[in-house]
């Protein structure tokens, strides 16, 4: 497709908002659709008042807007008490998102996704890829939709959502969580502590999920470090700031011209591409297809379905890469975290470790895992309370009623789970971390609330692997220390599109008899 093309389907887009979203009929001149349905027209959902052209983005402008873009929940709390539960907000020109709060409207959005359940992101991602099809088969999962997306997805979900395929690699997580646990006595200063966790939690993430996908060990974990890795970590951190400012920027200039965030995008997927494809060729050579602690990897069980090319696996685990590691660090940086700030959850972790590990170095199985019901709760909690991803995006896929309102195809819906998960309606006492919520059956709360992995044909396809990372990793650290976390400013996390944390993760690690 021409650039023109390009230019006159958006420039359609942008001038042709309202697709059939009143009462009245209303038709657009480049739509054949005609609403005939009694609605309330898709304008009249509440939301900020929008000024001409740039519509509520003069909002997140420093010095004249109320909002700091990097702390999107208090922005969002203050829509919900504004306006309600549904808000529309306007941006450039006719683009507009609509945020959901309320579950039941939650619930509602997820049910009529169907099949090929739409977003809209990496959009950068998806040029890039699309510009090298001799190496990539499509622009991967994250920025496609439809029959691209699910081409990829059904190929590799047999293996990622099969949860005794995942436990096969309890030996290999197992591994390299015993070393990040051994570590910690070298990295910890004379008074027990460890100026920031963070890095060190990147780099077992790294290790732990490249040896799941490819069955080789980096070397991240390693105290003279691993240079292969630690270029990996920065190329994909590099590519998740290129793709955020790509997608945040005011015009799309970067889809016809190599503008400097776009040159950002290159130079990291480049490096990180370079990487990666040295280890999936080595796994194409290796005449083994186990590994030493009899694990097959996910790439080596991708190349043996026949449905699947080459380009397909690249583009496959190229996608699990950047997806993993900064995702499974968050997660078991504030677990530890708000363990550290709540001595008694601590405590009680560990009394029901010590019950099932009657020595430190017990191995965990997947008979253990499943007792560990307390440790499992507080990983819920820190989700609830600090969750990766602000919530959930979707683009309609078809004309929806939400509230009497008439929501047409292809608007942008942001789920927002987040500020749902600490509203005193959803949640009693939503700021506190209260493990104890999750233990109780009776007081379920509703199933599309709190969402940290998404939901449906789309939820994150590395659920089950992360959650036995987190649980093996976070179990090890508490059976073998006491960790504290006092006097320090409170570890928060800022919005980078998701969630990045700001400021270092501070703790002290004190040994434990066994
Ligand atoms: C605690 C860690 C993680 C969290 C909180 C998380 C969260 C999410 C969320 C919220 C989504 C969007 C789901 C939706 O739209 O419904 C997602 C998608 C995805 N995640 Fe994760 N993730 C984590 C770890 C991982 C890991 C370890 C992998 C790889 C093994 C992974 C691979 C993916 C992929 C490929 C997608 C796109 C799925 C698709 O569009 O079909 N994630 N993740």
């Amino acid at each position: 497709m021409t650039i023109n093309h390009h230019l006159v389907r958006s420039l359609i887009r942008q001038s042709c908002p309202v697709k059939a979203t009143t009462s009245k009929s209303i038709l657009c001149p480049f739509s054949s659709q005609i609403s005939t349905n009694r609605s309330k027209p898709y304008e009249s959902i509440p939301g900020p008042k929008p000024l001409p052209l740039i519509g509520n983005t003069w909002r997140y402008l420093p010095l004249i807007g109320e909002y700091d873009l990097e702390n999107t929940p208090e922005n969002l709390q203050d829509y919900l008490d504004k306006y309600g539960s549904l808000v529309r907000e306007s941006l450039f020109g006719s683009f507009s998102i609509l945020h959901v709060f309320d579950p039941v409207d939650m619930g509602s959005v997820f049910r009529s996704e169907g099949k090929y359940p739409n977003r809209r992101t990496h959009r950068a991602l998806l040029k890039y890829r699309h510009d090298r099809p001799e190496i990539y088969s499509s622009g991967g999962m994250f920025p496609e939709n439809g029959a691209a997306w699910y081409h990829l997805r059904k190929l590799i979900q047999t293996i990622m959502l099969n949860q005794s395929r995942i436990n096969q690699f309890i030996p290999t997580i197992s591994s390299t969580s015993d070393q990040m646990v051994s570590n910690i006595c070298q990295l910890r200063n004379s008074n027990g502590t460890i100026d920031d966790l963070m890095p060190q939690l990147y780099k077992w993430a790294l290790e732990t999920n490249g040896s799941v996908f490819v069955g080789q060990r980096f070397g991240c974990l390693d105290l003279n470090g691993s240079n292969e890795g630690e270029d990996l970590i920065h190329a994909i951190h590099e590519t998740h700031e290129a793709v955020l400012k790509t997608e945040l920027a005011a015009t799309n200039l970067w889809q016809y011209f190599p503008t400097s965030d776009y040159k950002r995008l290159v130079n990291s997927q480049d490096i990180m591409g370079a990487i990666v494809s040295k280890y999936v060729d080595n796994l194409r050579k290796c005449s083994s297809k186990y590994s030493s602690d009899g694990s097959q990897s996910v790439g080596s069980q991708l190349l043996e379905q026949p449905e699947a090319s080459a380009r397909d696996v690249f583009t496959i685990i190229m996608d699990l890469f950047l997806a993993s590691f900064d995702t499974t660090a968050f997660v078991v940086g504030f677990t530890l975290y708000h363990l550290a700030c709540h001595q008694q959850c601590q405590d009680q972790i560990r009394n029901e470790l010590n019950k099932l590990l009657p020595n430190k170095n017990d191995p965990i199985n997947e008979e253990t895992l499943r007792q560990m019901k307390y440790l499992k709760a507080c990983v819920k909690e820190s989700l609830r309370i600090n969750p990766f991803s602000i919530g959930t995006g979707r683009v309609a896929n078809k004309d929806l009623t939400i509230r009497d309102y008439n929501v047409p195809e292809g608007t942008m819906i942001i789920i927002q789970n987040q500020v749902a998960c600490v509203q005193e309606s959803n949640f009693p006492q939503p700021k506190q971390f209260i493990p104890e919520r999750w233990l109780d059956e009776k007081k379920k709360s509703s199933p599309f609330t709190i969402l940290p992995f998404g939901y449906g044909a789309r939820m994150c396809i590395g659920r089950r692997l992360s959650e036995l990372e987190i649980y093996l990793l976070v179990a090890k650290m508490i059976r073998n220390y006491r960790i504290e976390y006092d006097h320090y400013e409170p570890f928060r996390a800022k919005t980078r599109f998701i969630n990045v944390p700001v400021g270092p993760l501070k703790l002290r690690f004190i040994d434990l008899p066994n």
